[in-house]
């Protein structure tokens, strides 16, 4: 254990398992639109400094179920816990250690990105006198020092992704929600964001928890993932060990002919069977990439 630069403890080695309760805890979890259920029995444990992926097509309940732990939607059954607090019981207490990025642009075109995260910084009560150093500080986290005077509608598309993470990480939160951090943006941009993303893990030990269509970028950059498919986990553990599981399956079951190795997408495909015909067959869903297109415009 060390200290990050705000005096918090933190542990490096997220297979290091930290005392003390989950980041993220839901049981049964369950959340309906009408007839929809969006959520229907969502078990998930994220554990304390790891990178843990929530992966899944368009409509599997990953956004309805962010929104619930982020206490933006309310848990009408089973339970969620976010360090060990209630959010129905404790909102504030949950919104303090949280650290958000939605997947609606949150940053105003109009404003620089110095202004943009100050705002942030005002809203989530960083005291007056730290505020300009904390603010510089998460802008160069994000490397956004140069262009922090900037508007942000002058912003590519990566930048703006950047600068919204600077947003939620100016306020040190423990736990870092991402929701579709990397959609539309190009392949350099993509693995811009993760670089960033993982230098400030690897910096101040902090739990994230994203969702994401690339099966790929889970793969490369997550501790643990887990498959959800209509509203529920399908399957849990290591990219590594999922797929280690569908080549010992494979082979159980006299498949070796398949040929190469198998990837998360196979694994997803193995695990919600026909289901993902429901869907838009793809992964890469052309309503949110044309959402995200939206935002950085
Ligand atoms: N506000 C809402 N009103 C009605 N239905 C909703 C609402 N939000 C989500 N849904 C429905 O709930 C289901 C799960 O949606 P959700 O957005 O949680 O999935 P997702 O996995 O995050 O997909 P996406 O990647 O498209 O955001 C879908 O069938 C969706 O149409």
């Amino acid at each position: 254990m060390t200290d990050d630069p705000t005096g918090r403890p933190v542990a490096h080695d997220p297979t290091d398992r930290p005392a003390g309760p989950d980041a993220v805890t839901c049981t049964g979890l369950v959340h309906a639109f009408g007839g929809t259920r969006a959520v229907d029995g969502l078990d998930l444990s994220v554990r304390q400094g790891e990178v843990f992926g929530l992966l899944g097509p368009n409509g599997a309940g990953k956004t309805t179920a962010i929104r619930c732990i982020t206490t933006l939607l309310p848990v009408p059954a089973g339970m969620v816990r976010v360090f060990g607090h209630d959010p129905a019981a404790d909102r504030m207490a949950v919104r303090r250690l949280l650290g958000y990025v939605p997947q609606q642009l949150s940053a105003d075109a109009a404003l620089t990105g110095r202004e943009n995260v100050t705002l942030f910084a005002r809203v989530f009560d960083v005291p007056r006198r730290e505020r300009a150093a904390r603010v510089a500080q998460a802008l160069a986290a994000v490397d956004l020092t140069d262009a922090a005077d900037r508007p942000a509608k002058t912003y590519s598309g990566g930048m703006v992704r950047r600068l919204e993470l600077a947003q939620a990480l100016v306020s040190a939160p423990r736990l870092l929600i991402l929701d579709e951090p990397t959609i539309g943006l190009d392949p350099i941009a993509r693995t811009g964001v993760w670089e960033h993303i993982n230098a400030v893990r690897a910096a101040t030990g902090m739990t994230v928890l994203v969702t994401t269509h690339y099966m790929d970028e889970a793969d490369q950059y997550c501790d643990r993932v887990g498959l959800m498919h209509r509203g529920r986990i399908r399957a849990l553990g290591t990219p590594a060990e999922l797929r280690q599981g569908l080549a010992e399956r494979r082979r159980a079951q006299g498949r070796t002919a398949e040929g190469t190795p198998p990837t998360l997408e196979d694994v997803f495909r193995d695990v919600a069977g026909s289901g993902l015909d429901d869907t838009s067959g793809d992964f890469r869903d052309v309503r949110s990439t044309r959402r995200t297109a939206h935002r950085v415009g």
